[in-house]
């Protein structure tokens, strides 16, 4: 198979979609790997690791788009190169559709196989190509968080940790899975006082078990959160209902409840965002105030630390994208359930139930399409 992995093109987007070590292996698998130019310079990549991996670099994104039989990206493909889809060409990468009716007509427009890294799941209820990312997001946000509550940027101008005789700011996390997790557990660590809140009792008890002395944990309900966002210093977003758009748990009216100059950073903005005033925003302008709260909410975070983000997505999606190039995709899903989970669009049809319900578009069973 002719696999392509062009340049990302999202703004401040420094990861690429395969590693060297990634293009090597499917080359060891008798493929072809076509790279676009310094499509991994930002990860510090250069041409040369590839061609040394044994794959061909080409001059541009439309060589890699009119070459390939699939295409493996990072981000969601963006207007111009959803343009460069072709009929029965294989897309690997992140789509989040549900909150994106523009890409979603297009994908379906262009006859394309599309696969999303963030609805492919695993045998133990997770989500293995959105862990790694979620984890280094987690990861980022009380960072992004505490840069945000500085006074100098608008906000309450809190130290994290506080200071002998001064407490520790008041972090609250609505959604304790991955990126809520190493969200409380970096916060925690940054000496802020956390609390984690989330709707699953089983994922309490285990927040409990684990890190019970490093952060507190409450169920979440309407009431709860608003209890503990009046309070805090900084808010965290960490929801997912997979493949489906964010619940809205705050409205823009429970602002005027909130600290003046208290933090949100939305991790959930890539499924809509879990706040009603939330808006994607980019590493270029990263923030922006609504009624005194200041809101972060990049939808692409891990792009900030391209190195460490490429080379843990490396890691998760190379098996996935060798069964894909050694099988083709319809074989591949039939073999591995977990796989045709992330069938997101086939040949002009939706195949992922949230998205449709999200979108208000009929869908085609994933079981059926891949039959087709
Ligand atoms: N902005 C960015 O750059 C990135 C964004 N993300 C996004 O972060 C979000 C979270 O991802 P993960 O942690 O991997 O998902 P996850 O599935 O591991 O965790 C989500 C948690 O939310 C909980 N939840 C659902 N509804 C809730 C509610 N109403 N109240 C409280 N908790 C609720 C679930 O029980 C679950 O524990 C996703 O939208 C994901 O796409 C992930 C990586 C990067
Ligand atoms: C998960 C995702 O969308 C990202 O890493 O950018
Ligand atoms: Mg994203």
């Amino acid at each position: 198979m002719k696999i392509g992995c062009p340049k990302e093109i999202k703004p401040q987007e420094f990861r690429v979609g395969m590693t060297p070590n990634a293009a090597h292996e499917a080359v060891q698998h008798g493929h072809e790997v076509i790279i676009e130019t310094n499509a991994g310079a930002g990860s510090g990549f250069e041409d040369a690791d590839y061609v040394a991996a044994g794959a061909r670099i080409v001059d541009t994104a439309e060589e890699v788009f009119a070459t390939a039989d699939m295409i493996v990206k990072v981000k969601e493909p963006q207007a111009v190169e959803r343009k460069m889809l072709r009929e029965g060409q294989l897309l690997f990468t992140y789509l989040h559709l549900a909150p994106d009716p523009d890409q979603t007509h297009d994908l379906l427009a262009s006859g394309c196989t599309a696969i999303a890294y963030e609805t492919v799941t695993d045998t133990a209820g997770g989500l293995p190509l959105l862990s790694p990312m979620s984890e280094v997001a987690g990861r980022l946000a009380p960072q992004v968080g505490a840069w945000t509550l500085q006074k100098a940027n608008g906000g309450r101008g809190v130290l994290m940790g506080g200071v002998p005789g001064v407490g520790p700011a008041r972090v609250v996390v609505i959604g304790g899975g991955v990126v809520g997790t190493h969200a409380a557990r970096i916060a925690a660590g940054m000496g802020a006082d956390v609390t984690v809140l989330d709707r699953s009792l089983n994922r309490l008890k285990y927040l409990d078990d684990v890190f019970g002395g490093t952060f507190k944990n409450q169920y979440s309900t309407a009431g709860s959160t608003i209890e503990l966002v009046r309070q805090a210093d900084m808010v965290i977003g960490a929801v997912l209902i997979p493949g489906a758009a964010a619940p809205k748990l705050i409205t823009k009216a429970q602002l005027s409840e909130m600290k003046p100059g208290a933090a949100i950073v939305d991790v959930a903005i890539d499924q809509g965002g879990c706040f009603e005033t939330s808006k994607a925003t980019t590493h270029a302008d990263p923030i922006y105030n609504v009624d005194g709260i200041m809101h972060y909410c990049v939808a692409n975070m891990p792009g900030a630390v391209a190195r460490t983000s490429t080379i843990a997505l490396g890691n998760a999606t190379m098996p996935f994208l060798l069964a894909l190039a050694d099988k083709g995709w319809k074989q591949a899903c039939q073999d591995d359930p977990h796989l045709l989970n992330g069938l997101n669009v086939h040949a002009g049809q939706l195949t992922y139930y949230a998205v449709g319900k999200a979108l208000g578009i009929d869908v085609v069973s994933p079981s059926v399409a891949v039959k087709s």
